[in-house]
């Protein structure tokens, strides 16, 4: 019963608190007109329920004064006392009810509502309980306990007039006036309390029936939740209740996580929680900031890291390649040194070479010396007797020559400058050690040779420099006498010479004939190859000039082998020099713009001279090459450019030209890397360098006679000649070396290395070749020769 009263209350309390709110919040003005009209004792029609929502919500801090209203009136906080609450509760209640009942149209007050008998009930106790608490309900009490009061109760049948009606609440002063009025009308009071009496007896009349319908309703209630269960809103009640319970769990357990990790003793303060709760949020805000600025730097970390990470990397790479470029520096460097250790140790074995030459050759000087002493003293005693010395004995030892070109170095560079209209660009000191003084293009260069020879230089005076090389074969030397320079400029001049004024070539072999034949027991070999157009070939071959092949000689036996190539037997200077005139006229030359006889190939004549059983001590074996390069030419010059189509001629000489530039580049690359000390010399480039290998070998002694041009037209070749002569000057092939001769082997090398055979020497077998000429033939079998071979 009580449940269901309370749930009567809580569902007029909510539609009381929700028009409230929506009134209140609707319009702010209707506040100050409700209370004009409250101030006035009575209700306003069409707006009740915010109007009184108001005042009962000053319910909670109410107090029993009787003056709340004239408050109220003033504009502050009314305070309502109890049975004004109640009387204005009940004055809503019938209000609203009747406003619900209307479907919203204005309550009418004059109109009588039938209202449900529960709310009926409800209205009338709650009109009791105003009247009661009121001033006269509590006289009427009073009364009661004291028979002589008289206290009217309303009468339920006449409907409440403004003035006694507790639905109507008076004011003081009006209420003042009515007790006044009780007092002396004690008639009325009884009849009011009688009044009152009924209606208590109806009242709890009606109490009863509804208590009984109530019952009936909880048992019928009870029967249903039986048989369906609790209806939606116990439901919801229930489920409401459960969050209840959940939700203060869940308060609980917060409550106590909070205490536990909480910085302080619990607080049953509600103040000291809400403080410390506080400060707990700010310092949790604090935290929070610090954790949020601990994250911001966290990242500008990152991205320094990051950076410095970019940086590393980088840093890693360059010193990486650094450490790389250095490490190939230094390989670089160690490359560097060890070629010139190697450099060192070769200087250092030419150095001691040297002093041992020198002193070999002091040795031979004093020998010769004493030889010639001796000689001279005999010389003397005979004269004294007058007797005549024997013819091996007639003349003194000519030994100087080959010490001399020992002392001399072993490679030299002399220069002669080709006869014609000297320009003033081009000044010479000839003599030994001269110079050659050029400007070019506006730049002067001096050039210092062994021996410069002046145009006017005849051929006498050329060879009597190199007479002595030319006489160091026959000591066992090997000498390489060749002429390099521009087209034209007189290298086959000054090698071969014309027949009226002969050149190195003839002049040499006369002079060693005459010296061989001073002292007899040697033999002489002869061999002539041109090379034209990279192609080898023997002059004095038999049959017509074929290609020859150049192979590198036997391992251990060192030099280059010319298969094929034929070595003559030379017993007399006359056959010398038909063989020689033999292997010109087989010789490639053609007519250029430059020279009318030019010289097409390179030519080389090879001497061997060994001496089998010397006077004085073992046998030797020297070579003398004699080269006749082929002319430096520039095509436009030679007048061998671009060939046109049909001219086979001029596309010959192109080639030509070609091939001998390039041989003589390789020459030059040769000089270049003998010069250097380089390990590897490119001897293979051509088949020039390929052939004069031998004669620029360790231990050789190497003359280069270069031909220049004065004319002011060839001052830039003369200039590319000199300076090539300059490289040849710095190269340094060791001290010259005197070679033995072999017990045994074949002339079938063009190398100094060639074994030589103790039988006289024949002709390479070859098929067809043509008979040796006996060591001591003559001009026949000389003649014999020349008819044998080709034309
Ligand atoms: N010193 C000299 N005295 C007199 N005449 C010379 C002298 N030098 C060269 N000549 C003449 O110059 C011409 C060319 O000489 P030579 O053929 O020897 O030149 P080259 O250098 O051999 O030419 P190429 O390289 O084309 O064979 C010849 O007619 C030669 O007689």
């Amino acid at each position: 019963m009580y449940a269901f009263y309370s749930l009567l209350i809580y569902i007029f309390y909510s539609l009381f608190r929700r028009d409230g709110r929506t009134a209140a919040a609707a319009d702010p003005r209707d506040s100050t007109q409700s209370a004009r009209c409250h101030s006035k004792g009575r209700r306003c029609p069409g707006q009740p329920t915010p109007h009184l929502w108001t005042e009962l919500t000053c319910l909670a801090g109410c107090s029993e004064s009787e003056d709340g209203l004239g408050e109220a009136v003033e504009g502050r906080p009314a305070e309502v006392s109890l049975e004004e609450a109640l009387t204005r509760l009940a004055e809503f209640l019938s209000v609203h009810l009747g406003a619900e009942e209307g479907c919203g149209n204005p309550p009418d007050v004059d109109k009588p509502v039938e209202a449900p008998p529960l709310l009926t009930v409800t209205s009338q106790l709650l009109t009791l309980l105003a009247w009661i608490w009121g001033p006269r309900g509590r006289q009427a009490l009073l009364q009661r306990t004291q028979p002589a009061a008289g206290v009217q109760p309303p009468t339920p049948d006449r409907s409440p007039s403004r003035e006694e009606s507790p639905f109507h609440p008076a004011t003081a002063s009006e209420e003042a006036s009515r007790g006044e009025t009780q007092v002396q009308q004690p008639p009325q009071l009884e009849e009011e309390q009688r009044a009152w009496h009924r209606l208590e007896q109806l009242i709890l009349g009606q109490l009863e029936e509804l208590k009984q319908q109530l019952e009936q309703q909880e048992e019928e209630l009870g029967r249903l939740r039986l048989s369906v269960g609790a209806t939606d809103s116990e439901k919801r009640v229930q489920h409401l209740t459960l969050e209840n319970e959940a939700l203060k769990q869940s308060l609980s357990l917060m409550r106590e996580l909070l205490l536990h990790w909480g910085p302080g003793p619990p607080s049953r303060d509600p103040q000291g929680e809400a403080e410390a709760l506080v400060e707990l949020q700010s310092r949790l805000q604090e935290a929070q900031d610090t954790m949020e600025a601990l994250r911001v730097q966290l990242g500008v970390q990152e991205v320094q890291l990051q950076g410095l990470r970019g940086a590393l990397w980088q840093l890693q790479q360059e010193t990486e390649q650094n450490c790389r470029q250095e490490l190939q520096q230094v390989h670089g460097r160690l490359a560097g040194l060890r070629a010139h250790m190697a450099g060192l140790r070769q200087g250092c074995g030419d150095l001691r070479g040297l002093v041992s030459t020198f002193t070999q050759s002091c040795q031979g000087s004093l020998s010769e010396a004493q030889g010639q002493v001796s000689w001279a003293l005999g010389a003397l005693s005979a004269e004294g007797a007058g007797t005549q010395l024997p013819e091996e004995q007639q003349g003194p030892p000519t030994e100087c020559p080959g010490r001399l070109l020992e002392l001399k170095g072993n490679i030299r560079v002399l220069c002669r400058l080709r006869p014609g209209t000297p320009c003033g660009l081009v000044s010479t000191e000839p003599g030994p050690g001269g110079t050659v003084t050029t400007c070019y293009r506006g730049r002067q260069r001096r050039f210092r040779l062994d021996w410069v020879f002046p145009p006017d230089a005849s051929q006498e005076e050329v060879f009597r420099e190199l007479q002595p090389a030319v006489l160091s074969c026959l000591r066992g030397y090997s000498v390489c006498i060749f002429t390099y320079g521009q087209t034209g400029t007189g290298k086959t001049y000054s090698m071969e010479g014309p027949p009226e004024d002969p050149g190195i070539a003839p002049r040499a072999l006369q002079s060693l004939f005459q010296e061989m034949g001073a002292r007899g027991q040697h033999r002489v070999t002869l061999s002539m190859v041109e090379i034209y157009n990279e192609a080898v070939r023997d002059l004095l071959a038999p049959g017509p000039p074929q290609r020859l092949a150049v192979r590198q000689g036997p391992a251990g036996q060192g030099g280059i082998q010319v298969a094929g190539l034929t070595h003559w037997d030379v017993p007399n200077l006359e056959t010398l020099h038909q063989m020689l005139s033999l292997g010109k006229s087989n010789r490639a030359t053609a007519a250029t713009a430059m020279n009318q006889h030019s010289s097409r190939s390179h030519a080389l004549v090879t001497l061997t001279l060994r001496v089998e059983s010397p006077p004085l001590g073992p046998g030797t074996a020297g070579t003398l090459h004699l080269v006749d390069l082929a002319g430096s030419e520039r095509a436009w010059k030679a007048g061998s450019t671009s060939a046109p189509p049909g001219d086979k001629e001029r596309a010959r000489r192109l080639r030509e030209a070609q091939t001998i530039n390039r041989s003589l580049l390789a020459l030059g690359g040769v000089m270049a890397a003998l010069r250097a000390r380089r390990p590897h010399v490119p001897f293979r480039d051509s088949q020039l360098t390929r052939l004069l290998q031998p004669a620029l070998g360790p231990g050789a002694t190497a003359v280069l006679l270069l031909q220049i041009s004065t004319r002011h037209e060839d001052l830039g070749e003369t200039v590319c000649s000199l300076k090539f002569a300059e490289r040849v000057g710095q190269v340094e092939l060791g001290p010259a070396r005197r070679r033995r001769a072999p017990r045994s082997g074949t002339p079938s090398s063009f190398s100094t290395d060639t074994q030589l055979i103790e039988t006289p020497c024949t002709p390479t077998p070859s098929p067809g070749s043509p008979q040796s000429p006996s060591p001591d033939g003559g001009s026949g079998s000389a003649l014999a020769l020349r008819e044998s071979l080709p034309p």
